[in-house]
């Protein structure tokens, strides 16, 4: 449905923000994109809506959407895409309700921008969406957005990207300001409306526990690369990047007793060489040839991974599961 093929992102001072990623999405899958703070996941989102900055160009590659390229669609087309087709959850759901318009207003507004259709029944439309999304309908449809908990604004925005059934729901760190039932929550109500409806869905988060047993293919991004992709259940079961395999272990699992001293990745988030590999800085098994850029070693049917140690089949070697 969607592929992303070569795609390089530079910056006004020529620095490589993305680069050479490639990525894709089925109709009707789940993608869960994972990646620390700074490692290019909003900007590839923000390149797939067609939202870039000015300052900000496409150097290499291109992004075909229902084997349309976007970056050659006019504004008008891609605004008829965005929303319909394409809908967008971010992570500031305060920001996505003018706040002195009530809620109802503001969806029957939104749907009339993009479908003819009466008032009456962009109404009922709304409040099917609302109790969908288990939210009490008729009061959120006659509320302002701050007489509503985050939860339930959070709910509204599911409900304003799926009510017209796109084939694609955008959802950057939908989470992020929420407590963590509430979120596990979201992402529950995400999940089962992907089901229901059959839409693809690009999970952007940080947090590989969001992605893990809801996503059908997970992308692991570091320093604007893609350095492992494949079915969700090869990589959570055999990561073969040193940085997946590091963040599985560094994680706290309720069943197994909590160890003394957990694993922790060297370095500072967000270090990244340059050259090469972007997670050589960092990386434990780190030798002269990973300034070079890493080649691609295929893990196992649709799972693959970009890196020196991989290939020489070192990782498994040093790191373990
Ligand atoms: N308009 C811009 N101009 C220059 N650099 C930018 C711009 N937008 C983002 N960047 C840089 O691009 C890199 C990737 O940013 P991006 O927002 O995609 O990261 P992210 O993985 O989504 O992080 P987070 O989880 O914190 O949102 C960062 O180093 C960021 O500083």
């Amino acid at each position: 449905m969607f592929e992303i093929k070569n795609l390089t992102i530079t910056s006004a001072s020529q620095k490589d923000l993305i680069k050479q990623i490639d990525l894709s999405i089925k109709p009707g899958e789940m993608l869960g994109l994972i990646g620390e703070s700074g490692s290019g996941k909003s900007l590839t989102a923000t390149a797939l809506l067609g939202l870039l900055p000015s300052s900000l160009t496409i150097k290499t590659g291109s992004i075909t959407f229902m084997n349309d390229e976007i970056t050659s669609l006019s504004e008008k087309e891609m605004r008829q895409l965005r929303g319909k087709e394409v809908a967008f959850i971010s992570q500031n759901y305060q920001s996505f309700f003018t706040p002195f318009i009530k809620i109802g207003k503001q969806f029957i507004e939104g749907i009339q921008s993009h479908i003819q259709i009466k008032k009456s029944e962009a109404k009922k439309l709304v409040l099917y969406w609302f109790n969908k999304v288990s939210l009490p309908a008729e009061r959120v449809f006659n509320s302002y957005p701050h007489q509503l908990s985050g939860g339930q604004l959070q709910r509204a925005a599911i409900a304003s990207a799926i009510m017209l059934k796109p084939k694609l729901i955008i959802a950057d760190e939908p989470t992020t300001a929420l407590d963590v039932l509430t979120g596990e929550r979201i992402l529950d109500l995400l999940k089962a409306l992907q089901k229901e409806l059959n839409c693809a869905v690009l999970l952007i988060t940080h947090d590989l526990k969001h992605v893990m047993n809801r996503a059908e293919e997970i992308a692991v991004m570091y320093g604007g690369r893609i350095i492992e992709s494949g079915r969700a259940d090869n990589v959570c079961q055999d990561p073969a990047h040193p940085y997946t395999k590091l963040l599985f272990q560094s994680r706290l699992q309720l069943k197994k007793k909590v160890p003394d001293k957990l694993p922790a990745i060297y370095g500072e988030p967000g270090l990244t060489a340059e050259q090469g590999c972007p997670f050589a800085l960092r990386c434990p098994y780190v030798y002269r040839v990973c300034n070079e850029n890493p080649p691609t070693k295929k893990v196992s049917d649709h799972h693959w991974t970009a890196c020196h140690a991989a290939v020489q089949g070192e990782v498994d070697q040093h790191v373990g599961n």
